[in-house]
């Protein structure tokens, strides 16, 4: 079975439209930022894709573009200013950023009620807590959680194999399958026979950038198969960490690149927006006593 992630994306726009319109309809209007600092011409395609979602959905979405050479002071100044308006309702800042910037610094100068990628350390580490309530979640592994959900895989008991560290994907990926029940195992680059790893997983999530790292001799068959890879060929062609043709016939379900888990990180952007906006503006729609 291939998961169509581009297509479940398409298909929960219809409830979030409904639900902007429902917010519209009370004045309120959900509002995103995305800064974007330099060229690096995947990071433009992937802003381009979010800005063209928020619009199809009838979200509010100001893209900033800010030259290479921008200064952390200027950008801290910039967030500053959109944390302080109280028409915005999300802040992301897309990674990676030019050398000169430091990440955390950054990522610590959002406001937590607009931190729309879940990417500070208080919303970790509700995350990594397991904590009840709404919190945002980096939206790559929250978008691969609505993925599984809806092909009715339930990590339950399962065996999750993470193959991959990154804060963006791996760590929060492995807490979110914890938290669903499953027996998580995280790799990386430092592990010894990583085949001897990823052949024992139901669930396998592969993201370390490297192209075609997992062969159909690397799985188990039936398993499900994540691939979060955005690399390039030798031909310069889009491909995953995952070889899809020979693991297509070894798994049980598997995410193509393009148009699996990538289409699913604007979807749950999308969505955790809403939230935030929901929760920042939770006195208006109170119904009134
Ligand atoms: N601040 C953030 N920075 C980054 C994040 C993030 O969640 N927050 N994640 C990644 C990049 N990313 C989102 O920003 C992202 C990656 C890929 C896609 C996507 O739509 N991919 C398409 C293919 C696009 C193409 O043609 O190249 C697909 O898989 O079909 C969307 C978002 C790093 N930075
Ligand atoms: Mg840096």
């Amino acid at each position: 079975m291939i998961i169509d992630g581009k297509g479940l994306s398409n298909h929960l726009d219809s409830s979030m439209k409904a639900e902007v319109k429902a917010l519209h309809k009370v004045g309120i209007e959900p509002k995103l930022v995305v800064i974007i600092v330099g060229h690096d011409p995947a990071s433009q395609i992937y802003v381009r894709n979010k800005h063209r979602k928020a619009i199809k959905l009838g979200i509010t979405s100001i893209i900033e573009r800010r030259p290479e050479d921008f200064t952390q002071d200027e950008l801290l100044a910039l967030i500053d200013q959109y944390n302080r308006d109280e028409t915005v309702h999300g802040i992301l800042v897309q990674l990676p950023l030019p050398k000169q910037i430091d990440e955390t610094a950054i990522i610590r100068a959002i406001a937590i009620e607009k931190d729309v990628d879940g990417f500070r350390p208080e919303n970790v580490g509700k995350l990594f807590n397991n904590s009840e309530g709404y919190y945002p979640v980096s939206c790559t592994p929250k978008g691969i959680m609505t993925m599984l959900a809806h092909y009715q895989i339930n990590p339950k008991s399962q065996h999750a194999v993470i193959v991959g560290d990154s804060n963006i994907v791996g760590r929060p990926m492995g807490a979110l399958l914890l938290n669903a029940g499953a027996t998580v195992t995280y790799t990386h680059i430092l592990t010894k026979d990583l085949p001897s790893f990823t052949r024992t997983a139901d669930i396998l999530i592969v993201a370390t950038g490297v192209a075609h790292l997992v062969k159909g001799t690397d799985i188990k068959p039936g398993a499900t198969v994540i691939d979060v890879g955005m690399d390039r060929d030798a031909n310069g062609k889009l491909v995953g960490d995952v070889d899809f043709d020979s693991a297509k016939n070894v798994a049980g379900a598997i995410t193509p690149v393009p148009g699996g888990v990538g289409p699913m990180t604007i979807t749950s952007l999308m969505q955790q927006t809403l939230e935030l906006t929901k929760l920042a503006t939770r006195k208006t729609l109170e119904p009134v006593k």
